[in-house]
């Protein structure tokens, strides 16, 4: 590894206008205010709740894909935190609206919400641990860059804010350890890799921030499949 530069500061650097673009989406903006409509917000957890169910596989083929003990333990571990802790918070809000676990869980994925998965699940299975990472790290890092944001720009008025829950867990210092730990697993499996293939590894980064800005802009439009 390059003693000054890590890999995983050139990925951010690079992909900094795709970020940029999801901290000031109306949705992120309007949920730190909040002022976002509460259909919109139920949209948002449904879809995120089925996403989360997917996602979690990501890190089971982690588990499948790790070169020793201590990366194992981390993936199960982030495994198990996500599929309880991260998505209490659904259920929790999901409650609050008047929504069963039941109907969480068997909503059906949008057609965004579902290429965003496959795509995701293709490269886990396909690929290689590297490539695997590289599609976790976004949807982990991304969102403790918003919980950052939005407590420094909102935190005064959390008290007001009927979304206050979910810019605190993704402010917490839980989530802060999870993108950590990715963030340094990635430069750890990149160290020494040729350009080829770190290229190829910032394509599935810079998607997947793609993907999480769709996400967004899906849940801010309501999207649901059209036929
Ligand atoms: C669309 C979407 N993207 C990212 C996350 C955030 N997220 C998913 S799993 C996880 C923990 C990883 O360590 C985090 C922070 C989400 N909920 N929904």
């Amino acid at each position: 590894m390059n003693a000054t530069k890590k890999f995983s500061d050139r990925l951010l650097e690079n992909v900094k206008p795709i970020w940029d673009k999801n901290h000031q989406h109306p949705f992120v903006q309007e949920l730190g205010k909040g002022i976002l409509a509460e259909e919109r917000f139920i949209h948002y957890m449904k879809q995120d709740y089925v996403y989360l169910l997917d996602y979690s596989k990501l890190f089971a083929v982690g588990v499948q894909k790790a070169l020793d003990l201590e990366m194992m333990t981390n993936f199960s571990k982030t495994l198990h935190d996500t599929l309880h802790f991260e998505m209490d918070l659904h259920r929790a809000f999901a409650a609050e609206f008047g929504i069963t676990k039941e109907e969480l869980e068997a909503t059906k994925p949008t057609p965004t919400n579902l290429a965003y998965t496959r795509y995701m699940l293709n490269v886990a299975q396909n690929g290689s641990l590297v490539e695997l990472v590289s599609c976790l790290l976004p949807c982990a890092w991304d969102y403790w860059e918003i919980g950052k944001l939005l407590r420094a720009q909102y935190g005064d008025n959390l008290s007001t804010n009927k979304y206050a829950k979910w810019i605190e867990t993704y402010d917490s210092d839980e989530f802060a350890a999870g993108a950590k730990w990715l963030i340094q697993l990635m430069d750890q499996l990149t160290d020494g890799k040729p350009e080829w293939e770190l290229a190829q590894i910032e394509e599935h980064f810079q998607m997947t921030s793609k993907f999480e800005y769709l996400f967004w802009e899906m849940n801010y439009q309501l999207e649901e499949w059209p036929i």
